[in-house]
């Protein structure tokens, strides 16, 4: 489905509902398959938590999560440390090209059995589940720090939990910290000091748990990009949002401010508005290492605003849905950005024109098509291939409707 977007929307007053992350809930899925008694609130809708679930529930036989990188990490461990499930675990053609040796390796040495059926380094794995009692573990943790949060969830349920040695600059922090977080929710004990996390064993739940997970910043950028292209006094409201989030997107808030964006927190409810105007000759400087899915979003807001950016801490971005760096290049080069990529880093120089009508390819990644949808209120655009948004946000089109956005199916 290509869609061809416009907005003669310039102040906008809208409340928008987002559901749960999927991060915090493929995380508290996976816990939940390892402690029954546990209760997930406000989950997710998105696909990848869909076949997260489907997934988890398979016993024997192949197990094919699509798209979704949380769901090939986690439950890679997962599976390892079931005893008597054997499972061959694929995706999507582009989850092929996504690596994973360095989780594989990291659990061989636990002396999981894992072998790669197609390409060495790569999915689909086939997997013969294993009562596992090994708990040192040594592994890279400047590549993807889904490795590192999929040893951690299954962890405590291991019978000796885990000791884990990270090696190098360790990266997208903020996740390995949410992955903590929630273990903690469940009443899990680990500690992270310097570049070594001990996660301690628990055979079971106490009693009965909730985890309520907070809507998803990444979704919430979207929102921030419009803001920040509309009219001073626009505003949007979301929910359910919270002060103290897991999710380290939540640096929304901070790096928006630069975009002229405040928010107020009020209750579960995050207002953002656009209070001042932005100087053309504004620049953005930002280390998104931290918080590489929002790369894209905060991308185009300066490309709307016509905004000199320089981003650096992409060298996760290659290996996402798709090479994300590539793709930014070449779309908002079509519309006539002067930018420049390197393996980890972003240059946009200011412009002051956009051309208009131009169809942007989606590369099979959800954030291309949310994060251009903003760019209807300067000028008509065609997103081709729009449903790929359902990885992580199926009602975003409605969403966008909402706010007033015109929709035409091409
Ligand atoms: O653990 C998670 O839920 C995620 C970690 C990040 O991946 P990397 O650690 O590979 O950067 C992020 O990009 C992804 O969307 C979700
Ligand atoms: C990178 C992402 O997801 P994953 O790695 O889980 O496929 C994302 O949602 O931006």
């Amino acid at each position: 489905m290509n869609l061809h977007l416009h907005s003669s929307v310039t102040k906008l007053i809208e409340n928008i509902e987002i559901t749960g992350s999927k991060s915090e809930s493929n995380r508290a899925l996976l816990l939940q398959a390892l402690y029954p008694a546990l209760h997930i609130e406000n989950i997710s809708n998105s696909d990848d938590s869909e076949v997260m679930q489907k997934g988890l529930k398979i016993l024997n036989g192949e197990v094919d999560i699509h798209h979704a990188g949380t769901a090939m990490r986690f439950l890679t461990t997962f599976f390892a440390t079931q005893e008597g499930r054997e499972v061959v675990l694929t995706g999507s053609q582009r989850m092929k090209e996504r690596p994973i040796k360095i989780l594989v390796d990291a659990l061989k040495q636990l002396n999981a059995s894992i072998e790669y059926t197609d390409n060495d380094g790569y999915p689909p794995l086939k997997i013969v589940g294993k009562n596992l009692s090994a708990n040192k573990v040594t592994m890279a943790a400047n590549v993807s720090s889904q490795y590192i949060s999929s040893i951690l969830l299954s962890a405590p349920f291991l019978q000796n939990g885990i000791i884990l040695e990270l090696e190098g600059k360790i990266t997208s922090v903020p996740y390995i910290n949410m992955t903590l977080g929630l273990l903690s929710q469940i009443g899990v004990t680990s500690t992270f000091e310097g570049n070594v996390i001990k996660v301690e064993p628990i055979a079971d739940i106490e009693k009965a748990k909730t985890i309520v997970v907070e809507s998803d910043w990444s979704s919430a950028s979207y929102f921030y990009s419009i803001i920040a292209l509309c009219d001073v006094g626009s505003t949007i409201k979301l929910s359910s949002y919270k002060k103290d989030s897991l999710q380290g997107d939540s640096v929304l808030a901070e790096i928006y401010k630069d975009f002229g964006v405040a928010t107020t927190f009020e209750d579960n409810t995050i207002s953002i508005t656009k209070e001042r105007a932005v100087a053309r000759d504004t620049s953005i400087q930002i280390d998104l290492s931290n918080a590489p899915d929002i790369a894209q979003t905060i991308a185009v807001t300066s490309f709307g605003l016509g905004i000199a950016c320089d981003l650096s801490g992409l060298h996760t971005l290659k290996i996402k849905e798709t090479d994300r760096l590539e793709a930014l290049k070449a779309e908002l080069g079509k519309l006539g950005a002067e930018i420049e990529v390197t393996d980890k880093e972003l240059h946009l120089k200011p412009s002051d024109y956009i051309n208009p009508d131009i169809a942007i390819d989606t590369y099979n990644d959800h954030r291309m098509a949310m994060a251009f949808a903003p760019l209807a209120l300067k000028t008509s655009i065609i997103i081709n291939d729009a449903e790929v948004v359902s990885k992580s946000y199926p009602d975003f089109w409605n969403d966008m409707k909402k706010l007033h956005f015109n929709l035409k199916e091409l």
